[in-house]
């Protein structure tokens, strides 16, 4: 939620993303398919691309970090505020930080964290919070969320953004 300048997006259609600090709750294997169904769930909505870097220079770092972890935002231990993102741009750019004090799971209890990080990347792409309790971009957590996780809504927001004519 802090990408205060509307509209900012990224100029390609090729994003790059790198995990790195994992979470203890889950298998580094089961934390990567849920980021990369996480992505796939905008990949098919839009005209994007995200290709997985090992290196610490990708457009979107994921990492999982507790309270003061280097930026402005420290985290708040369990519950209250879950995860943060940035908005488009260099460096700390799409940035995407998960709270470890968290309990991450990939089922019904806990955090799932598909549903969390496809709302992050919702961010990290340029998107901002919706007021629709529907929208994937609704600002606090829903556990029981429908299959198809994007509401017409959200897929309206992010094709705006990355539209053909603006892909250019
Ligand atoms: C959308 C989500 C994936 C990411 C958002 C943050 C966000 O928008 N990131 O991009 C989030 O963490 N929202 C809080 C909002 C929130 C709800 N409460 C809070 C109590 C204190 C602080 C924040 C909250 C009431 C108690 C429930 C706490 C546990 C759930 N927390 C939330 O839903
Ligand atoms: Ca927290
Ligand atoms: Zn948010
Ligand atoms: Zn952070």
């Amino acid at each position: 939620e802090y990408s205060h300048i509307q509209g900012t997006r990224w100029n390609k259609n090729v994003i790059t993303y790198s995990i790195g600090r994992y979470t203890r709750d889950l298998p580094r294997s089961t934390v990567d398919s849920l980021v990369e169904s996480a992505f796939s769930v905008w990949a098919r909505a839009s005209s994007l691309t995200f290709v997985r870097s090992h290196t610490r220079n990708a457009d979107i770092m994921v990492e999982f970090v507790t309270y003061e972890h280097g930026d402005l935002y420290p985290f708040d231990g369990p519950g209250g505020t879950l995860a943060h993102a940035f908005g488009p741009g260099l460096g700390a750019g799409g940035d995407t930080h998960f709270d470890d004090d968290e309990h991450w799971t990939a089922g019904e209890t806990g955090f799932n964290l598909f549903v969390v990080a496809a709302h992050e990347f919702g961010h990290a792409l340029g998107l901002k919070h919706s007021r629709n309790p529907d929208s994937l971009m609704y600002p606090t957590y829903r556990s029981s969320r429908p299959a198809n996780l994007l509401s017409r809504e959200d897929v309206a927001n992010i094709n705006a953004l990355y539209s053909p004519a603006r892909g250019r």
